[in-house]
């Protein structure tokens, strides 16, 4: 202490007077308003410049990856530049080079892969590069247990097991198709000129998942504000909030204190309650039928009852999930196949709304569509729904789903990876604790993979043509984490294209909000598909 004094009487040989002084100055409420004014503010000023010095300059161990430079990226937001056009301009040319490249992203250093040959070693070893925890925040009571989606390692594989075969069997068509006549239903009943078809796509996605999933009817098609969609809507709206996603130490208050955080928490609950009594109602049909020495007829079958079955099958007791996880998994196939937190992307029903705008802006293709749909499933006056086999046959139909999810992916990346360890990914090395994720945007626009990748051409899928890529084409990722909704999303995609193609032709109105190329849902790379789509329909019976 003597040695501290005897410095601080160096720098200040006057130093008890100086302390005598300040405390005395201190004394009066006015200067020490003025005193927590500084610290308020030098402690703020420290804030903002961290904030800017972790923006503009990356963690050491980071600094050997080439990124693009935080200069340009500012002019560029700064001007407003469209979310593709900063990512050909700033992170194509570095990907081309280098297969990736470091971005800064939702406050944190991100390695983006875009490259094939990186792409699969790094989706390949989830050892390495495990998916980081996702943050679910407190409200969301739903997805309070492990689920397919976050969990790593042996959790993972144990319920991945569980669901898979319930994803890998005959598709549900014939609800999707009564779900799509209902939308029919709605938008013939439309006194408005041009319907927004974005709003009821997205509600079709819900009721397809609801009743495909589970045979429940959320019934948000027909009522928009129908019981359970409200719940759902107050429920998974949380997820989505921005006080959060910006501070999310505010999510550790309690959520009683705020009345829209009651609310979310209370729907939340609603739905775990609906979705406790959904599975313990099937659970006992099933057991029921087992003793009677019968099984659920395998038409009927939803993925509930599949994953019930695989859970009393006793086989391997090691294929199991609980009902919390159960309930976890449900609420996470809501999300995933119709909408994923944070970003509100509706997958299923962006893809969806996303190649109704290029064959509304893509006459010639719109017409070719009609007429393969037509030559298979004829041309009565009436909704039909199309079989299995028929879809199979509609080879045209399948470039256009494929080309759609090509040029605007409606997931831009995978979810967050991390490296779990000292590692390589090519010739860069890679920190410990790095965050990481693929590009699918990037990799979906690379000259060196596709031919005009800003093109519409659903002809490059045809595996007659020339052009024919396949390969680097992953809108649902690739290797073991793949969506495991692929083929679930698919088979709607397909009903749906296939009765409105024949029932309508369809174009944009003058005046549209996207005449002058597709107005994306978010500002930010990679959240795709129309928020509103108003179209021009032409019935044709
Ligand atoms: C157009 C529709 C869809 C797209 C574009 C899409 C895209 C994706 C992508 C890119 C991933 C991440 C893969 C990774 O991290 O490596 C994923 C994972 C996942 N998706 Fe989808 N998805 C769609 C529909 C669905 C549907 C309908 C469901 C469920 C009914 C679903 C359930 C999941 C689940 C559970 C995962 C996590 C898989 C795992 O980690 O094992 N998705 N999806």
């Amino acid at each position: 202490m003597d040695y501290v004094q005897e410095a601080v009487n160096r720098i200040h040989p006057n130093f008890q007077e100086l302390n005598h002084t300040v405390l005395q100055y201190a004394q009066n409420p006015d200067n020490r308003r003025t005193i927590l004014g500084y610290a308020a503010a030098g402690a703020l000023t420290y804030y903002v410049a961290s904030t800017v010095y972790k923006v503009f300059v990356p963690p050491k161990k980071l600094r050997q990856i080439p990124r693009p430079s935080q200069y340009d990226w500012m002019k560029s937001l700064i001007q407003k530049s469209s979310p593709s056009d900063r990512a050909r301009q700033l992170l194509i040319p570095l990907i081309e080079e280098h297969g990736l490249c470091l971005k800064y992203q939702h406050g944190e250093w991100i390695i983006l892969i875009a490259d094939y040959d990186k792409l699969k070693p790094f989706l390949k070893d989830t050892t390495t590069f495990p998916k980081k925890m996702l943050f679910f925040n407190s409200d969301f009571s739903l997805a309070k247990d492990p689920n397919i989606l976050g969990a790593n390692k042996e959790d993972w594989k144990r319920q991945r097991k569980v669901a898979n075969p319930a994803f890998h069997r005959k598709m549900p068509i014939e609800t999707f198709g009564r779900v799509t006549t209902t939308v029919f239903s709605v938008l013939d009943s439309q006194s408005t000129p041009y319907p927004d078809v974005a709003s009821v796509t997205r509600r079709w996605a819900l009721d397809c998942i609801g009743l495909g999933g589970f045979s429940f009817d959320m019934g948000s098609v027909s009522n928009p504000m129908s019981k359970y969609s409200v719940i759902y809507n107050d429920a998974f709206a949380i997820l989505r909030d921005p006080i959060q996603f910006l501070f999310p130490s505010f999510g550790k208050l309690p959520a009683s204190w705020f009345a829209y955080r009651r609310k979310a928490v209370k729907a939340s609950d609603q739905l775990r309650q609906l979705l406790t009594e959904i599975i313990e109602k099937r659970k006992n049909e099933v057991l029921q039928l087992r003793q009677q020495g019968e099984d659920v007829d395998s038409h009927s079958k939803d993925l509930l009852t599949m994953l019930i079955e695989a859970n009393l099958n006793d086989e391997d007791e090691k294929v199991f999930m609980t009902d919390s996880e159960l309930i976890s998994n449900l609420s996470i196939f809501y999300a995933a196949g119709h909408e994923v937190s944070l970003t509100s992307t509706i997958t299923t029903a962006n893809a969806v709304s996303s190649m109704l705008y290029y064959l509304a802006t893509h006459p010639d293709i719109q017409t070719k569509l009609r007429q393969e749909v037509i030559s298979i499933m004829g041309d009565a006056p009436e909704d039909i729904i199309p079989t299995d086999e028929q879809l199979r046959q509609m080879t045209f139909l399948e470039c256009c789903i494929k080309e759609t999810m090509r040029i605007n992916p409606p997931t831009s990346g995978n979810q967050l990876r991390f490296a779990a360890k000292d590692t390589t990914l090519g010739d860069f090395f890679i920190p410990e604790g790095t965050n990481m994720q693929m590009d699918l945007w990037i990799l979906h626009h690379m000259d060196k993979y596709w031919k005009d990748p800003d093109t519409f051409n659903p002809y490059r899928f045809d595996s007659k043509s020339a052009d024919y890529v396949d390969t680097t084409w992953m809108p649902f990722g690739s290797g073991e984490r793949i969506c495991i909704g692929m083929n679930f999303s698919l088979a709607e995609q397909r009903v749906m294209h296939a009765m409105f193609v024949r029932k309508y032709i369809y174009s944009l109105p003058q005046n549209s909000i996207h005449s002058e190329g597709m107005i994306n849902a978010k500002a930010t790379i990679g959240f795709f598909g129309p928020d509103v789509l108003e179209l021009q329909l032409q019935r044709r019976y």
